[in-house]
């Protein structure tokens, strides 16, 4: 396995200039599309507190953000799920979002965010955790322009790609994209898209940057006193939110 994901690094930056090529195009149409927000930003009884969860494939991010919603009370939304969602209830772009999730693309960030959207709006909580989001530069800017608000903190899982392969694969819960074909995919796809996106946080002050090997509860202790620092932030949010 680890000859397997060694060989991938090399391959990675053959083909991570298409990838940002392809992404750079995408994220231009996608600007030039949306000069106005889409449908109205969301308006908010009370300021509410956003977390953004990445790391790659199989580094734990949903594990914590379980972690995170027993002790502070955060409703989860994992973006993964939510497709996953739209994909199982046969919805009109189930197909498509399909084969972009078994090819390990991305899906068009107007999908993506139109879910989120409409969990965040029929949530009664303000403290929201967006699990594997935003995985571009083009996600990004949707969820800028459409939601109409910035997280207030972003974590990220950091983890090797080896643990992570391992990870993916002994996980059992009957995903496509569980495979070694897909995970290799999806390695790029983070390397040459979400680095950058996690880039960004990084020189906003907003990264905080999580060693995710060790036990579950182990890395929920680097986790908890982050959340413990934001509790004076969130405290003064309430607990309804309006269109
Ligand atoms: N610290 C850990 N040590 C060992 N295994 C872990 C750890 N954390 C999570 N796992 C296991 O690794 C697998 C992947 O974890 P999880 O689903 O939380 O990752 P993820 O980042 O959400 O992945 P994806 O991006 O593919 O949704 C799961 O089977 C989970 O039980
Ligand atoms: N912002 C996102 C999040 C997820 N997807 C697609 C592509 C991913 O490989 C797949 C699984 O996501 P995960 O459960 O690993 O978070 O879903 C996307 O296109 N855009
Ligand atoms: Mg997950």
């Amino acid at each position: 396995m680890w000859r397997r994901v060694i060989s991938l690094s090399s391959s990675i930056s053959s083909s991570k200039s298409t990838l940002s090529n392809q992404a750079a195009y995408r994220l231009k149409v996608w600007e030039s599309l949306t000069t106005e927000p889409k449908g109205g930003i969301v308006s908010w009884d009370k300021t509410p507190f956003i977390t953004f969860v990445l790391g790659g494939p199989g580094s734990g991010k949903g594990t914590q953000c379980e972690k995170i919603v027993e002790t502070f009370g955060f409703t989860h939304l994992s973006a993964g799920d939510l497709l996953r969602r739209e994909i199982a209830s046969n919805s009109k772009d189930g197909t498509m979002i399909l084969k972009a999730v078994i090819e390990g693309k991305i899906v068009p960030s107007e999908v993506t965010v139109k879910l989120i959207k409409k969990e965040m709006e029929s949530s009664d909580n303000v403290k929201f955790l967006i699990d594997g989001f935003p995985r571009t530069e083009e996600n990004r800017i949707a969820f800028e322009q459409m939601i109409g608000a910035e997280p207030n903190i972003v974590l990220y899982f950091d983890c090797p790609e080896k643990e992570m392969v391992e990870r993916v694969l002994s996980r059992n819960q009957g995903r496509v994209d569980d495979n070694i074909n897909t995970m290799e995919k999806r390695l790029k796809v983070f390397e040459a898209l979400s680095l950058p996106v996690i880039n960004y946080y990084s020189n906003k002050g907003k990264l905080h940057k999580i060693d995710a090997v060790g036990t579950v509860d182990e890395i929920f202790e680097q986790v908890r006193p982050i959340f413990d620092a934001c509790k004076d932030n969130w405290s003064t949010t309430g607990d309804k939110m309006r269109i």
